[in-house]
């Protein structure tokens, strides 16, 4: 039984592709978030809004040089017909986001920004882009999942509304204490193990076997802190520990010196 849920998250998405969201839409947790409407997802397709027998939706580039760009007018249709609906929907003007190599770079704390605001209208671009003028007309925000160039914008969309669906409140079911994610969130995984006890001669950490769940706390803390410290350091700089978390990590890299 999927209860019925208010939208914690409402995206408006435009894109050619709309399909292409079936990855995040249809499938695991946020297909339950969907589908039980905590995540409201909704569709705009610049092809919708085109007016002549080719259904044209790119068009050349003054200027001259390789590819095309989202043709103007079809595509504003399709933003302005998304934000309209963000309002009609959620009685809250849009946050409208196109995701680009240009923009922001995204990661845990703005993605955090990003679901606590208002309804959001994500553009996927698709060709080398669109008009600087849309852009400055149309878009609040561009963020960037990395500096790299992909075929279209609707992944780093999927990216974004899947890290944001995470951050819905029911969405994950074990939601842990609030309290301790928040201490160890910026900071890197500990290992994880499950069946069997051992796999190639390699076993389960023995605090993990023992019960203890207070040494089990103690020994996730210290192994995140140690692995944060090794492999992003950056992540440590001008962060507050607790004095456990001081202690932990000074104990972590004492062994490591060994
Ligand atoms: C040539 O493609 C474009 C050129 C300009 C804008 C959008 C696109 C669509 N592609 C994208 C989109 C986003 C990202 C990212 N790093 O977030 C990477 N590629």
């Amino acid at each position: 039984m999927t209860e019925r849920a208010a939208a914690g998250l409402w995206v408006g998405v435009v894109s050619l592709f709309p399909e292409m969201f079936e990855a995040i839409a249809r499938h695991g947790i946020t297909g339950r978030a969907v589908a039980t409407g905590r995540v409201a997802l909704e569709f705009w397709n610049p092809r919708d809004h085109a007016t002549d027998r080719h259904r044209t939706v790119d068009d050349r580039p003054y200027g001259g040089g390789p590819g095309m760009l989202m043709k103007v007018d079809t595509l504003r249709a399709a933003i302005h017909a998304a934000r309209q609906r963000a309002v009609e929907a959620t009685g809250q003007r849009p946050r409208v986001i196109y995701l680009s190599p240009q923009g922001r770079r995204l990661d845990q704390r703005g993605v955090q920004e990003l679901a606590s605001g208002p309804p959001l209208v994500v553009v996927a671009g698709r060709y080398e882009g669109i008009d600087e003028r849309v852009v400055e007309a149309d878009i609040d925000e561009e963020w960037s999942i990395g500096d790299y160039v992909l075929s279209g914008g609707e992944l780093p969309a999927m990216v974004l509304i899947d890290a944001a669906a995470r951050l819905v409140p029911g969405v994950l079911g074990h939601q842990d204490s609030a309290v301790e994610d928040s201490f160890n969130a910026g900071l890197l995984d500990c290992p994880h193990y499950t069946r069997p006890e051992e796999i190639d001669g390699r076993r389960v950490p023995q605090v993990l076997l023992s019960g203890n769940h207070g040494a089990i706390r103690r020994w996730r803390i210290k192994q995140s802190l140690g692995r944060t410290w090794l492999r992003r350091p950056d992540l440590l700089e001008g962060r507050a520990l607790s004095d456990e978390q001081r202690e932990l990590l000074a104990e972590f890299i004492e062994e490591y010196a060994d």
